[in-house]
């Protein structure tokens, strides 16, 4: 397998702020990528460094091999970005929207294709109506169709299902799934977790520019392994001191993370001894969101460059 995209010593400067911090990662031709961060973190910097649409202070960037400053034109047609903002000509319908940004990459007769992908978003009943009378959602489609009117190797997803209702969601997931099955490398940054848990094999963490995470989900899974345990206690119930210093309370609820499932009884017992009882009680597997606020609250490690 080839490297699809490759980053190396990627710092991006703006007046007065860092935004990316020598960030370093490959990512494998076929990989279906997940690149997460809290709001601020760099990932619109770097997806925008590597559509070449803002050029990095300093270090490298490659996609399929070629660089995306010198070869700037090859990478274009290399890369479907699909950006987080809804900017469209409104004067045009979609189908229209399509066969131009079939053109700008000089494809001339692409309409089997257009129809496959309006078939495979949902959108085939609004190829003849005008972007401006389209629902946000549905211009959300039309973005992710114009990425894709190329057949671009490597497709990049800027947050698509933010603020979209589960039906696109889900729409949107089968087709970019089965592109992945048929070849393609996918990059997605999303604030949905557990969109990342199901679908990404690998994920970079980036926080204030770095990556403070490169790890495939199941060993970031894996390095957080656990349970947690919450439960509400009945009204005048006081947590044993023994307990209290590994809990925290939010909003009446106590959680606590254990290591084992043999932590549990003592636990419980600690409460009944104690006289507490318990009105409510659950006990959840680790997700990707504990990792997630895990490694937010962590120091930034060193990381060694990771290769996939
Ligand atoms: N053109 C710009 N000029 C100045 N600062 C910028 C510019 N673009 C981004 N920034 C800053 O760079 C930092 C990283 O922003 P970026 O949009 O890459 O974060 P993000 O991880 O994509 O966040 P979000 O999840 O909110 O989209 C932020 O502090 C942002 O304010």
């Amino acid at each position: 397998m080839g490297i699809a995209v490759s980053v190396q010593h990627v710092v991006k400067d703006f007046p007065g702020l860092r935004a990316l911090d020598g960030v370093s990662l490959d990512i494998a031709e076929g990989e279906f990528f997940g690149l997460l961060g809290p709001n601020g973190a760099g990932k619109t910097t770097l997806i925008s460094c590597l559509a070449g649409l803002a050029r990095p202070t300093s270090g490298q960037l490659t996609v399929l091999g070629r660089d995306v400053q010198a070869d700037y034109r090859a990478t274009r047609r290399c890369l479907g970005v699909v950006p987080q903002e809804l900017v469209f000509d409104p004067f045009f319908t979609v189908r229209e929207t399509l066969r131009f940004q079939s053109g700008y990459y000089g494809i001339v007769s692409n309409d089997d294709w257009i129809d496959e992908i309006l078939t495979q978003l949902d959108l085939t009943d609004k190829a003849d109506t005008n972007m401006r009378r389209l629902s946000g959602g549905m211009k959300r489609r039309v973005l992710v169709a114009q990425a894709l009117v190329h057949r671009p190797p490597v497709i990049i997803l800027d947050e698509p299902t933010a603020g979209v209702d589960v039906e696109l969601r889900q729409t949107l997931w089968r087709f970019i799934r089965r592109l992945n099955r048929e070849g393609h490398t996918v990059v997605l940054t999303t604030h949905y977790l557990e969109e990342a848990q199901t679908l990404c094999s690998r994920i970079a963490m980036l926080k204030q520019g770095r990556i403070v995470a490169l790890d495939s989900t199941r060993n970031l899974l894996a390095r957080f392994a656990g349970r947690t345990l919450s439960f509400r206690l009945e009204e005048g119930g006081r947590l044993p001191e023994a307990l209290a210093g590994r809990a925290v309370l939010n909003d009446g609820l106590w959680s606590m993370r254990l290591t084992g499932i043999d932590e549990l009884e003592p636990i419980l017992s600690g409460l009944r001894t104690a006289g507490c009882r318990i009105e409510d009680m659950q006990l959840t597997q680790t997700d990707l969101e504990d990792v997630f606020i895990g490694l937010m609250h962590e120091e930034a490690p060193h990381l060694p460059e990771s290769v996939p």
